[in-house]
Order: structure tokens, then sequence, then C-alpha cells
């Protein structure tokens, strides 16, 4: 997913804003005006003060010129608080946007874009890389396309008040940008390998926090606190490099500055005496440089910080140009599954050449409970996730009712299927979010009911909060079985024709894998669903008549008499 482009091309940037931003171009064009307008009248109000010194100077009245400054000053005011809101808000909204466009666009993609991309880095997309273009576009975008009025025509006024120190002036700034622009780059290199620091940092002191148990019961604090204490040093590292660019930097733009302003007074006194310049005219020339300066450092800042937003941008568009997952919405429905059949099916991941399924052949029934049995990395969770339509048989073909996946409505078929796996997976909310997941339609005497199969409702119901107690990080205030039977009620909600389980009993006792297989046979018998149960404990599939058996990517079929 990581691709370092050499060049940066800001067209990309204003595309991806504009295509996926949709900024708000009329209250952009507005800010823009206003921040404009408000960046002349400080350039006015500069001038003003030029005329109130030398008017009180030569003891002019000055009355209507401090009125015009005052007017000036609110007027400024008035400007440019609208201004910085109204441009801060635009971008605000577009990144908002463009993040909505990504989240929903990486909900929809297909299963091996998350098993290729940890949920770190894609969060980090989502947040961070997006994150990086706002503060691009909110402060630093708007801000310089006003600096660059302010530099011009602040560099203007100077001219026409004295156009040989202002040359003279031309002289050193390049001097100063001799300094700044090695410096600022070097940086800018810096603050780019600080923010990787600090992810990675954050992330093993998280990763190891979450292990607490697991150090704990090897008593290995010291290494956890090592893992820590490396991401640490590395920050400590590079900030003491950036502390030595900034010790060097900023003081040798504070002498140069002084020098400007050396050169500056020096010429303006001999200007003065000339009578080529007045008192408030030298005033004004320092503000004026100032209002020139000023922008000249942002805008170079603008251009550095335009490399970190490129690998964002070029991050981002990695990911936009993925394709979602085809669940061909206007396939074929079926009523309700009456079988599904595995035909030759031979299969291997996207990103492998290994073939993890050869020649796979068998059918399960409706009202049946089939076993699916093997051994560890054999392919039984791949079979399920086929008959999923996570992916698609490399050759050979899976029938639904005898029709071919590919031309099945997948949203319908995983509406039918309910599929349940080993590994808990638990959301942030509270137990109804986590059995519902957000479907409006499930209303609490489906959620009971599903949580009395799986002998869990006395439980919940004692908790002061029951279905709206906060299950915590990963589940932290349940055991683990009694988290694997949540996930189990969580299928038993969605009350579908065939429950495919994955090994959902490997983290229960034996009363509660008990309990479960008495479950199990009330849904079979009773409610007619249907049960494909891969497992390793035998014990599990006792009552079970049909067993697959998968050997290094083969299966075998047969019937057990019970
Ligand atoms: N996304 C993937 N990309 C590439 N290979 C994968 C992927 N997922 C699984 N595999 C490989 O496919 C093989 C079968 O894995 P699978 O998870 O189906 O086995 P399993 O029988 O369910 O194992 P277990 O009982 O341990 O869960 C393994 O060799 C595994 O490494």
């Amino acid at each position: 997913m990581e691709n370092q482009r050499a060049h940066y091309k800001i067209k990309d940037l204003i595309q991806l804003i504009v295509r996926y931003g949709k900024p708000k171009l009329k209250l952009f064009t507005l800010g823009i005006i206003l921040a404009i307008v408000g960046t002349i009248c400080s350039l006015a109000i500069t001038n003003q003060i030029r005329l109130l010194i030398d008017a009180s100077v030569k003891s002019n009245g000055y009355s209507r010129t401090i009125i015009i400054l005052i007017c000036l000053f609110v007027f400024n005011l008035i400007l440019e608080v609208p201004a910085n809101f109204l441009l801060g808000y635009v971008a605000s909204d577009a990144v908002l946007n463009l993040r909505k466009q990504l989240w929903r666009l990486i909900t929809t993609l297909p299963r091996h874009f998350f098993k290729q991309n940890e949920s770190g880095v894609i969060a980090s997309r989502v947040l961070n890389d997006t994150q990086t273009i706002y503060s691009l576009i909110a402060s630093a975008l708007p801000q310089n396309l006003t600096g660059l009025i302010s530099l011009v025509g602040a560099f203007a006024m100077m001219l026409i008040l004295n156009w040989r120190l202002t040359l003279i002036v031309l002289g050193i700034v390049p001097l100063l940008a001799l300094v700044v622009v090695p410096l600022s780059q070097k940086l800018s290199v810096i603050s780019r390998l600080l923010q990787a620091a600090l992810a990675e940092t954050i992330n093993k002191v998280s990763q190891m926090s979450i292990n607490d148990n697991l150090i704990k019961s090897f008593n290995r604090e010291k290494f956890s606190q090592k893992m820590g204490y490396r991401g640490m040093q590395t920050l400590f590292g590079l900030n003491v490099r950036q502390l030595r660019v900034l010790s060097i930097l900023n003081p040798l733009v504070s002498v140069l500055l002084l020098l400007i302003v050396f050169v500056i007074i020096l010429y303006g006194r001999h200007s003065i005496n000339q009578g080529q310049l007045t008192g408030g005219g030298l005033t004004a020339y320092f503000i004026y440089m100032v209002q020139m300066i000023t922008p000249m450092t942002s805008l170079f800042s603008f251009f550095t910080s335009l490399k970190t937003v490129s690998g964002a941008t070029d991050r981002i568009q990695n990911i936009l140009t993925e394709k979602p997952e085809n669940k061909n919405l206007n396939g074929i429905v079926v009523a309700h599954i009456q079988r599904i059949d595995f035909e030759h099916v031979s299969f291997k991941y996207p990103n492998s050449e290994q073939l993890i399924l050869k020649d796979v052949s068998f059918t399960i029934r409706a009202g049946e409970k089939t076993a699916l049995i093997g051994e560890s990395g054999s392919g039984k969770s791949t079979i399920l996730s086929l008959m999923e339509g996570f992916y698609l048989p490399t050759s050979g073909q899976i029938r639904v009712n005898g029709i071919p996946i590919q031309q099945l409505n997948l949203v319908e078929l995983r509406g039918k299927l309910g599929y349940a796996s080993q590994d808990i997976r638990i959301i942030p909310g509270s137990i109804r979010d986590n059995l519902s997941l957000g479907d409006q339609k499930v209303t609490d005497l489906q959620l009971w009911h599903a949580l009395q199969v799986v002998k869990l409702d006395t439980l919940i119901r004692s908790l002061p909060r029951q279905l709206d107690t906060d299950l915590g990080e990963q589940g932290t205030l349940f055991s683990g079985g009694q988290i694997q039977r949540l996930s189990f009620a969580r299928v038993l909600i969605k009350f579908p024709d065939f429950l495919l389980l994955d090994e959902i009993t490997s983290s229960l006792d034996s009363n509660n894998v008990q309990e479960i297989m008495t479950a199990l046979n009330i849904l079979n018998q009773q409610y007619d669903i249907s049960v494909l149960n891969a497992t390793h404990n035998m014990h599990t599939i006792e009552g079970y008549p049909h067993v697959i058996q998968v050997i290094n990517g083969q299966v075998k079929q047969f019937f057990k008499r019970i």
C-alpha cells in the first residue's frame, strides 16, 4: 500500500480534495475574499500609522487619521474573524467528506484487503493521513493565499517608500533564505521521522498494555518496559536532533533579522537626513518588512509540509483505487437454502500461489448436522469463507440450491448464513450493540431469547444496566467463554438457514460446551436450522451423522452411524 512517489504533484492533492472532499466552494470564495480584503486592510493600517506619526511630528491635526486608523482596525477584525472561521470550516467539512468516503469504501472492500493491511495501518490512513491534509488546507493554504497578497503588497509599499533601501534589503533576504531553507528542510525530515516513531511507540505501548496478562504470567515486565523504552529512546534522539537544528536556526535568523533592521536604521537615517523619507515612513517601512517576511517564512514551511502531505495523499489515493466487493445485488435470491455443493473446487488466496483446497467436492443439505474436521491449517476456515462468498473458487464450482454462487445476491445469501468464528469479535459499545450490530429491527425480546439459548440471560439480567452494559475493551468485563457465547447469540439473532461454526467451543469449559451442544440440537431439531460445525474437538460432534474430513486441502465425506 505504501507508494513513495519521488515528486509531489499538488494537482493530486487538489483533485483528491475536490473529488472526495466536495468543498463548499461558495463559502470558500467568500472566506478568501474576506481574507484578501482583510490583508489589504492591514497594509492600509501600516500606511495610516505612517501618516499618523508624520502628522504628530509636524504637529498637524491628526484626529481624522486616528479615526480612519480605528475604523481600519475594526474593519480588519470584522473581516478576518469570519474569514478564518469560514476557511477553517470549509477545510473541516472537506476532510469530513473525504474521511467518510474513505471509510465507506473501506467497509465495502473484500476480505483480502483486511487480511493484507493491519487494522492500525487502516486506521492511520483514515485518521492520521487525512489530519495531515486537514492541517495543510485549514490553515496553511488560506494563510499562504493571503500571505502572498501581504508579501506582494508590502513589497510594493516598501518600493514606493524607498526603492533604494528596498533593493539593499532584498540583497540580504537571500542570505536569510540560504540559512533558513536547508535547516528547515532538515527540520521537516526530522518531524516526519518523529511522527512515524511516535505512531510506532504508541502501538508498542498499547500492545504491551493489552497483553498485560501474558507479560505478568511470564514475569516479563522488564521485556515490556524495554519495548516501551526503545521507542521512547528513539523519540528522545529525534527530539535532540530537532533541538540541535532549532538552536542553530533561531539565533541565526534573529541575527540576520537584526542585521536587516540595522541596515534599515542606518540607511533610513541617511534617507531622513536627505529628505527622502519621513519618520513615519521609516516606521511603516519596518512594519511592511514584517508583513513581507512573515508570509515568506510561512510560504516556505508550506512547501516543506507539502512533502509530508504528498505521502498522505498517495496512501489515501492508493486505497481509493481499491474496488469494493461485488455483492451482485441484482443476483438471484434463494428463499431458503436447501443444499450447498462444492464441485471440484480448488482455491488459492489472492496473495498466494499455494493451492489451499484441491479438487474438493461435497454436499451439505438443509436440516442436517455436518461436522467439518481436519488438522489445524488443513483448510476448514477457508471452506467456510468460500461458502460466505468472501472469496470465489480458483476453479470448480460452489452451488447453492444448484445455482452457482457467482449468480447469487451475496447480501441475501449472507443473510441466510450464520457465521460464528473462533476469533472473539467484540465491537466498542454495549451488549445490545454487540448483539444487534446496529440493526434497529432487532427487538429486546429477540435479544433475550438468544441470550437464554446461550445461557447468559440470568447473568445479564443481574447487571444494573442489563443490555446497555458496556462490554469494555475487547470484552474485558466478561470471561472468554462468556464472550464466545455472546458471539454465538449474535448469530442466533439472525435466525439463519445454516449455521457455519468455526471452532466456537474452543474457549469453553466442558459444561459450557455441553450447553452449546444442547442449544445446537434444539436449533437443529426444533427450528430446522442446519449446522456445519468446523472443529478439532471430536467430543462436540459426537451426535453428527455427516462428516467432512479435510486432509491436506482435499476432502473425504462420509456418513457415520450414530
Ligand atoms: N488470507 C490468507 N492468505 C493466504 N493464506 C492463507 C490465508 N488464510 C489462511 N491461509 C492459509 O490457508 C491454510 C488453511 O487455513 P485455514 O485457516 O483454512 O485452516 P483451518 O483448518 O481452519 O485451521 P485451524 O483449525 O487452525 O483454524 C493455512 O495454510 C493458512 O496459512
